[in-house]
């Protein structure tokens, strides 16, 4: 039996892992790009809301069961900020790189060992766009911010996110390890024991 999904994102970061967890499992992974999907407006203002928004698209669309990915960056020394917000927290146009710009920018008086921060991802899986019983799960990978850049791997905050568990960034971390350990890797492998009780098919 195989299973297709499709993956409610155009982020490339995140097809790109959650592809390498699932395809492995015997699923067939499609990105809601083969259906031009556009992409919806995050209303919510919780992660789950707004993965749902997106999974909900996606499916309505595709015909098909949507997986999303509602994730980002929550910083102690910010309230949580940049929180829901991450992908936008540098405002228009949207890029990793001004976004860590501005995260740098916002810490920059901030010492270490008050810099602690968490990744939070949550997935939720429609069966159909219209599921009234969706599947949420959701993770988070327990970090600090550097006060520099480190590593060309990952994406989005990776290279100023500092892994404690390994002495290194998360975008020096090898992909096989980030998926392991990442708060998006956590988040599949519950999603995967929630499928396994109430199987796709
Ligand atoms: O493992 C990660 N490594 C680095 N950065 C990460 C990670 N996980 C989330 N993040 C950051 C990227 C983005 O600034 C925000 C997610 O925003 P979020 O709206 O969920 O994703 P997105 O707009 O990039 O793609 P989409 O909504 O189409 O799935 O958090
Ligand atoms: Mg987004």
């Amino acid at each position: 039996m195989t299973t297709t999904l499709v993956l409610a994102s155009g982020n490339a970061g995140k097809l790109r892992e959650l592809g390498a967890l699932l395809t492995p499992l015997g699923m067939t992974v499609r990105s809601q790009a083969d259906f031009a999907v556009d992409e919806v407006e995050e209303t919510g203002l919780t992660f789950v809301e707004n993965a749902l928004l997106k999974a909900r698209e996606a499916s309505r669309v595709s015909g098909l069961p949507a997986l999303a990915d509602d994730s980002g960056l929550a910083v102690d020394a910010l309230q949580g900020r940049p929180g829901i917000y991450s992908a936008r927290f540098a405002g228009q146009p949207r890029s990793d790189a001004r976004n860590n710009a501005r995260l740098l920018e916002a810490l920059s008086d901030v010492p270490a060992g008050q810099r602690t921060a968490r990744y939070w991802c949550v997935l939720v899986l429609l069966r159909h766009a219209e599921d009234p019983v969706p599947l949420i799960v959701q993770a988070c990978w327990e970090g600090a911010i550097l006060t520099a850049s480190r590593g060309e791997g990952g994406f989005g905050y990776d290279p100023l996110f500092w892994v404690p568990e390994r002495g290194v960034s998360a975008a020096e971390l090898p992909a096989e390890d980030k998926n392991r350990l990442s708060h998006r890797g956590r988040a599949l492998n519950e999603l995967l024991a929630g499928l396994e009780a109430r199987p796709l098919s």
